[in-house]
C-alpha cells in the first residue's frame, strides 16, 4: 500500500481538520477539495473569486453545502484572509490556491496576523518514485532561497520531523552536491561535510546525515559502490536536502514531469501545516498534500 493510503486511515482516526485555502477558484484545487471532501479526511473554508468558485464546483459535482466561502477576488487579500482564519482557529491548516507561492509565504511571515514560530519554516516533499523501494523526501524546493549553514540544520530537522511522522524511524539524510569530496570552492560540499560532522558528535539528532554526496551515490548502492564510496548508508537516502532552490525545483518538478512520481507537499515549521504545491501541480498532488498535512495536523504518527 502507498505512503499516502497509509496516511488517510491515520487521519480518519483523529479529529477532521478544516483547511483554509487562499484563491480556491481553481479546478485542480476544487478537484482535490471535492476528493478530500468523499474522504472525509479535511473540511474547508474556501476564500477566492465566489462566483468562480460556484461555477466549478457545479461543472465537477462538489456540492457547496457544508463548506464555508468567503469572497473575495485579490489573491493578496485572500491569502492574508486564509492565514487569519488559521490563527484565529477557525482553520487547522494553510493551503495555497492559484495564487504565487511568494505572496502567500508573506502572508505566513507576517509579524501581525502570520504563523511564525520563531523557528525557521521550510518546504518538504515526499515522492513516491517507481523503483525507489522507500518514500523519499526532498527539501527545500519551494521556501528558502540559499540557506546558510544554521538554517539547513533547521530544514534538516524540520524534515526529519515529517520523516517520523511517517514511520520512519532514523532517516538517512543525504546533503546533496555535485561531488563527494569536499571542495572549498563549493560551499554545499562544504555545508554538507559539517552537517554530517555534526549528526556523528550528536548536534543534530534523530537522523543519520552523510555527505557530500551527488545524486546518483545518494540514491543508488551501486552508483556508490562503483565511485568506492563505501558507508553503510550511501544508496539509502530518505531524505534529499539540496544546496539551494533552484536545484531543489528542479528536482522536484524532473520527478514530477520525467519520472512521474507520486507527490504530496507541505511547509512545516510554522504554527500549523501549510499545503503548498506548484499552481500547475495535478489535483492528486494537491490531493496527497492535503493528506500529508492533514497528518501533520492530527499528529497521530504512523
Ligand atoms: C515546488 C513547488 C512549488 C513551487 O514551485 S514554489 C516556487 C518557488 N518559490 C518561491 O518563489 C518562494 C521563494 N521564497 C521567497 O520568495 C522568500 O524567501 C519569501 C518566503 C517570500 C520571504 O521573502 P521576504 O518577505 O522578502 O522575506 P525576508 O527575507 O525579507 O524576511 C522577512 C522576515 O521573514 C523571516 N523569514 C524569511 N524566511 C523565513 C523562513 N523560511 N522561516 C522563518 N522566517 C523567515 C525573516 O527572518 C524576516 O524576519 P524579520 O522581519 O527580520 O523578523
Amino acid at each position: 500500500m502507498g505512503s499516502f493510503q497509509v496516511m488517510i486511515d491515520k487521519i480518519k482516526k483523529g479529529k477532521i481538520p478544516k483547511i483554509a485555502v487562499a484563491a480556491a477558484d481553481d479546478l485542480e484545487v476544487l478537484r482535490a477539495i471535492k476528493a478530500a471532501t468523499e474522504m472525509n479526511i479535511a473540511t474547508f473554508h474556501l476564500i477566492g473569486n465566489e462566483d468562480n468558485i460556484k461555477k466549478i464546483a457545479e461543472e465537477i459535482n462538489l456540492s457547496l453545502n457544508n463548506i464555508e466561502v468567503s469572497n473575495e477576488f485579490d489573491p493578496i487579500i485572500a491569502s492574508r484572509k486564509a492565514v487569519e482564519s488559521v490563527s484565529n482557529g477557525n482553520s487547522q491548516i494553510l493551503m495555497k490556491g492559484l495564487v504565487p507561492t511568494a505572496i502567500i509565504l508573506k502572508a505566513v511571515l507576517d509579524k501581525e496576523i502570520g504563523l511564525r514560530t520563531g523557528r525557521i519554516l521550510s518546504h518538504v516533499a515526499l515522492f513516491e518514485v517507481d523503483g525507489y523501494d522507500r518514500p523519499i523526501l526532498v527539501t527545500d524546493a519551494a521556501m528558502n532561497i540559499a540557506p546558510d549553514l544554521e538554517q539547513k540544520v533547521q530544514i534538516i530537522q524540520n524534515a526529519v520531523d515529517i520523516a517520523h511522522s511517517i514511520g520512519i524511524d532514523l532517516p538517512i539524510v543525504a546533503m546533496l552536491a555535485a561531488v563527494e569530496m569536499v571542495n572549498s570552492n563549493m560551499q554545499a560540499t562544504v555545508d554538507a561535510a559539517l552537517l554530517s560532522k555534526m549528526s556523528e558528535r550528536g548536534q543534530i539528532k534523530g537522523a543519520i546525515i552523510e555527505g557530500p554526496l551527488a545524486l546518483d551515490n545518494a540514491i543508488s548502492i551501486e552508483a556508490a559502490r562503483h565511485k568506492g564510496i563505501e558507508n553503510q548508508v550511501a544508496g539509502l537516502a530518505d531524505i534529499l536536502v539540496v544546496p539551494n532552490i533552484e536545484v531543489g525545483n528542479v528536482l522536484y518538478k524532473s520527478l514530477v514531469y520525467f519520472a512521474k512520481a507520486r507527490v504530496g507537499a507541505v511547509i512545516t515549521g510554522a504554527k500549523a501545516p501549510i499545503v503548498l504545491t506548484s499552481r500547475a501541480d495535478s489535483h492528486e498532488a494537491k490531493l496527497n498534500s492535503i493528506i500529508l498535512a492533514a497528518l501533520s495536523a492530527c499528529g497521530n504518527n504512523i
